[in-house]
């Protein structure tokens, strides 16, 4: 598929968004700030990437998702766990960043952050009824409920 992008930012023309091998699910998102920004312990900051993007086709959405190394060894994950970007959004990519370790983290200008990846996604119809006409295996069993073995 084909989305249209737009660089918001002078400085990624040399670091243009791409997949960085021909299997790669996610393109590397970076953080367009102005100068090194000092993340203490359990802070969460806004961050720009200087991109932006419109699916366009409500059959897509994108998901923003952390960066495997900075998450496991420096606890830089997503104040909001995971980004949904929807379809019509044509903003500014946004990545919230929470450093959930107890160590300051330093994120220096055009560092990658976090990764987007694009998903399929339903727009359900939803057909209200007053109960489930066939009922299943699990029921209302969760939380737990097939044991832990
Ligand atoms: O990590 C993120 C999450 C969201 N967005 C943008 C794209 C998305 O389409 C829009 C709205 O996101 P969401 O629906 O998750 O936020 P909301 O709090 O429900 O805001 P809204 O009332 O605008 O829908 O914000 C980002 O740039 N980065
Ligand atoms: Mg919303």
């Amino acid at each position: 598929m084909r989305i249209d992008c737009r660089l918001l930012d002078a400085r990624l023309r040399q670091f243009q968004p791409a997949y960085a091998t021909g299997g790669s699910a996610g393109l590397d998102l970076r953080a367009c700030i102005e100068a090194p920004l000092t993340l203490a312990a359990n802070a969460c900051s806004l961050l720009p990437t200087g991109l932006a993007i419109h699916l366009a086709d409500p059959g897509y959405a994108a998901l923003i998702l952390p960066r495997s190394g900075l998450g496991h060894k420096h606890g830089i994950v997503l104040g909001n766990l995971v980004g949904l970007i929807d379809s019509d959004y044509q903003g500014q990519l946004m990545v919230s960043a929470w450093n959930r370790s107890s160590q300051p983290y330093t994120i220096e200008p055009l560092e990658r952050i976090a990764q987007l990846v694009i998903v399929p996604v339903l727009q359900a119809q939803l057909n209200w009824v007053d109960d489930f006409e066939q009922p299943s295996a699990r029921g209302a069993g969760g939380y737990g409920s097939t044991g832990r073995a």
